[in-house]
């Protein structure tokens, strides 16, 4: 009998940023997706990250820099080194942002390396299932 050592496929690995008319979206997000974002890798930029392990306190959420102090960029560095599989961006169209140039370099780097990336909750409801799984 031949023996099969099958490597574990590294779970998937998820970025998730939201602006600050957003949030509370992504934080109801994340608590209606948890099962599927349980099985996942979760970075986060800061106070994203912070809102949704509020609401969500057994997700592990690796929190960056805060968007305007660099964590969109840190996030799109994650993205140019392969470490991110998805971006889950919920952006706030009405109001102006300060690191806006951040915002479009991060947006840049995903359509440059061609990962999925949801702009708005009902683009991501629809991404997550698909990449996963419950
Ligand atoms: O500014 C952001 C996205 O551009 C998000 O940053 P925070 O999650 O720290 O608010």
């Amino acid at each position: 009998m031949t023996e099969t050592t099958e490597t574990p496929a590294a779970p998937l690995t998820i970025a998730l940023v939201a602006h600050d008319a957003k949030k509370a979206e992504m934080a109801a997000f994340a608590e209606a997706h948890r099962n599927e974002l349980a099985g996942t890798k979760l970075y986060a930029t800061g106070t994203t990250g912070a809102r949704v392990m509020e609401r969500c306190p057994e997700l592990s959420v690796t929190r960056l820099k805060s968007g305007p102090l660099g964590g969109d960029q840190q996030i799109g560095a994650l993205i140019a080194e392969g470490r991110i599989d998805m971006l889950i961006f919920f952006v706030d169209p009405l109001s102006p942002h300060p690191h806006d140039v951040d915002v479009k370099a991060l947006m840049r780097l995903a359509l440059v390396y061609d990962i999925p990336m949801a702009l708005n909750p009902a683009t991501a409801a629809l991404l997550l299932p698909v990449t996963a799984p419950a």
